[in-house]
């Protein structure tokens, strides 16, 4: 245990001085939080809107005028989020929610020694405490999920590595409600590994990962560089760490572990047996025969591998580790094979080299302090994301020309674009990212294939629609995007997320984390393929000749596989944001952009149908998480502000002809505006892979501001307070 914390026993009031935290933003949009010390350092460094929003403090904004009607109350809303662009442009935001990632990383940068300061642990430590579900006091898998071993199991493992004391309440309860569970013996596969590295699991009660795989050649069906690249990223060092059999030295606080998270006595544990005990209340994807048949014979051949071919795959992986590592500047592809990454490095490397500092130096960027504490977020952020959206709905709303905001805008021109390919192209298996946008910063590195569309379009529309922003994107680096976006279309016309479809869908079988859903490869997704045809359509308003047959090509493929995604009830399934209002208003969209609305098309009117059958009496929408789990809709409690956006953006932009719908819907978001031109923040806004929803808490001042600036401007001479 790193050395003890004094807890008190609830969280609500913060465990620091939250005046003393300051968020850095610097370095093309990286964003680290930090903690003055000394009252010379608070002086020099005064505490601002940013720091104060995101803190939950009370900012030193006004209360607005209330608004007069919906283009006022947009108006209101960008007031106040203009206030929060960093200085460099781009809107630096929380990105939380899974429940898995900050105990990752609590356990695997104890395993490596790599430690956390003081008041971190503290914020940590309040931030699992918050979100301990009171009426059992365990945690899911992400912050609005059922308790589940997978979740409770490493955040209460998290608290005591943090320095809480076994007898503090929140332990002891949480301790009954895993031992209620009947302990961590049957915790998912992922949670069996990090708590193998933690050395309070045995390996023996894992599933094989073997390195070996990396040998196959290419040309193999199932290879591995065919998987989603998450997965894939993710098995890579999971891989090697399970050939070296890694784990830390034991120590009293593991030796404690062992007894505490563990309902019999751990010596005496059947580990074999545990590898398929998963528990049901974590298990959504539970294990296939095939898979549980493939793992038996790897167990097999884990008693006799031949250590020349074990040392060869590993040489391999751990190559193919240090790939990613320098593609990315050690940010990596995201948080879960950061971790992975980290602590494969450590072990092949040591403490006292390049990879261990710049590993630690980028872990902060995952790092976040909100309201109720210190978590770890789904990526080093959503910089392109977020500023793209902001930017394309101020320009859509006409807000973009108003003096007071033309400075932001031109401050949020030009972010982020990657300019070339990967240092390790080709032999990391990646894709083309020159011309690219990914989800967060140009150094992380990744093409996402809606990201790259919603870049494309907010930089056209920043630097085409508005005659005071500086040309700064030459039409040749536009053309590179759009080359990116044409090498992304599968032959079904939809598109993925970070690459093409690589491996058939039957690897599917093969998925080994039990706790999500779709991983082992990619999947054509409406939300990715309606960006790009957006993007495109608008691409070729501008430069009429430039590859027109295969844009004209890739549209009419991409509009065909939108219509064959459509569900027979009118929907479209959302896989990145929750659920089906966010993929409507991704999909009538780019349809009206190639001409496809309401009165023209029967795709159009079934959507907007499917979305009316759904209005709430409020006049809003709103769907639970479970939509996602379910591909089904499923209602929520409440109305939501952000998907009633969606719904009355969707709707708009069909051209749905009879507006009291969308007044009903505007008229819910106005009321629900606060004094100060924001929202509250309501049920998480994202998703991924089935089964973990993620907040992108930005959405509540992006999509209010664009659905409610539309409205205005669409139905002018009508107040609809
Ligand atoms: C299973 C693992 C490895 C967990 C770590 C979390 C990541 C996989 C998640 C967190 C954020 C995440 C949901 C994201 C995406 C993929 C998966 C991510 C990175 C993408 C980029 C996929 C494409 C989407 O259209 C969109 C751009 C919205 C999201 C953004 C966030």
């Amino acid at each position: 245990m790193w050395t003890a914390l004094d807890i008190p026993d609830t969280a609500q009031e913060t465990f620091t001085d939250y005046k003393r935290w300051r968020l850095l933003v610097n370095d093309g949009g990286r964003h680290t939080w930090h903690y003055l010390r000394t009252d010379e350092e608070v002086e020099n460094w005064p505490q601002n809107e940013v720091d104060r929003f995101w803190l939950g403090l009370k900012t030193t904004m006004p209360d607005l005028p209330p608004a007069k009607d919906p283009l006022d109350a947009a108006r209101n809303g960008y007031k106040f989020y203009k206030e929060l662009q960093s200085h460099d442009g781009h809107w630096a935001g929380e990105y939380g929610g899974p429940m898995f990632l900050l105990p990752a990383f609590v356990i695997g940068s104890y395993v490596i020694g790599m430690p956390f300061k003081e008041e971190e642990r503290l914020e940590m430590v309040r931030y699992i405490m918050n979100h301990a579900h009171p009426e059992d006091g365990g945690w899911g898998i992400h912050v609005e999920g059922h308790s589940t071993v997978f979740g409770t199991g490493l955040n209460y493992t998290a608290m005591r590595i943090l320095g809480v004391d076994k007898d503090h309440p929140v332990c002891v309860k949480a301790r009954a409600y895993l031992h209620k569970l009947g302990g961590t013996t049957s915790i998912p596969a992922w949670g069996k590994f990090y708590l193998s590295l933690l050395n309070c699991y045995d390996w023996a009660g894992n599933n094989p990962v073997p390195a070996e795989i990396w040998l196959l050649p290419d040309w193999v069906p199932f290879h591995p560089s065919k998987w989603w690249i998450h997965v894939r990223n993710v098995y890579i060092p999971m891989s090697y760490l399970y050939g070296l059999r890694f784990k830390m030295e034991e120590n009293d606080l593991i030796l404690s572990l062992r007894e505490e998270l563990y309902t019999e006595d751990y010596y005496s544990i059947d580990w074999p047996a545990q590898r398929n005990n998963i528990n049901k209340v974590d298990e959504y994807a539970p294990h296939t025969r095939l898979f549980d048949m493939i793992s038996g014979v790897l167990y097999m051949y884990e008693g006799c591998v031949l250590p020349p071919l074990r040392r060869a795959a590993l040489a391999r992986t751990c190559r193919l580790i240090v790939m990613e590592d320098e593609n990315t500047a050690y940010q990596t592809l995201a948080p879960v094979s950061k971790v992975f990454n980290m602590v494969a490095r450590f072990a092949a490397e040591g403490r006292d080299c390049e990879s261990f500092k710049m590993h630690k130096q980028k872990r902060a960027d995952f790092i976040w302090l909100g309201a109720e504490g210190m978590m770890v977020c789904g990526t080093n952020g959503s910089q392109l994301w977020d500023t793209g959206f902001i930017s394309q709905a101020l320009v859509e709303t006409g807000l973009a020309y108003e003096p007071e905001n033309r400075e932001s805008m031109v401050k949020a021109l030009d972010p982020s674009q990657m300019r070339n390919d990967p240092i390790h192209y080709h032999e990391a298996y990646r894709h083309t990212t020159k011309g690219a946008w990914g989800f967060s910063t140009a150094e992380q590195g990744y093409t996402v294939s809606d990201c790259v569309g919603e870049g494309l379009r907010a930089s056209m529309y920043l630097q085409f629609n508005l005659e005071f922003t500086p040309n700064l994107i030459s039409k040749e680096r536009m053309c590179d995007a759009v080359n990116v976006l044409l090498t992304l279309q599968n032959p079904n016309g939809g598109f993925a997320s970070y690459e093409l479809v690589r491996a058939p869908q039957w690897l599917e079988y093969l998925n080994p984390a039990e706790v999500l859903g779709n991983i082992m490869r990619e999947y054509c997704y409406p939300e990715c393929t309606t960006s790009v045809i957006a993007a495109l359509a608008i691409f070729r308003k501008h430069f009429p000749d430039y590859r027109a047959a295969d844009i004209e090509r890739t549209i009419r493929g991409a509009v065909r596989y939108l219509h064959a995604a459509q569900t027979p009830e009118g929907g479209w399934i959302g896989s990145w944001g929750i659920c089906f209002t966010y993929a409507a208003q991704f999909a009538l969209e780019s349809l009206s952009l190639v001409g496809e609305t309401y009165a023209t098309s029967t795709v159009a009117r079934r959507g907007c149908e499917f979305l009316l059958s759904h209005q709430r009496a409020d006049g809003g929408w709103g769907e639970s998480y479970k939509s996602c789990e379910q591909s089904a809709w499923v209602e929520h409690e409440n109305s939501q502000v952000v998907q009633t956006c969606w719904a009355v953006l969707a709707l708009m932009y069909a051209q749905y002809p009879y507006a009291d719908a969308i007044k009903r819907g505007v008229q819910l978001v106005m009321q629900r505006q606060k004094p100060d031109g924001t929202w509250e923040q309501e049920a998480l806004e994202g998703v991924f892979n089935k089964n973990c929803a993620i907040s992108i808490p930005a959405y509540k001042f992006s999509f209010p501001i664009k659905a409610l600036g539309m409205a205005g401007k669409r139905y002018p001479d009508e107040a609809v307070v």
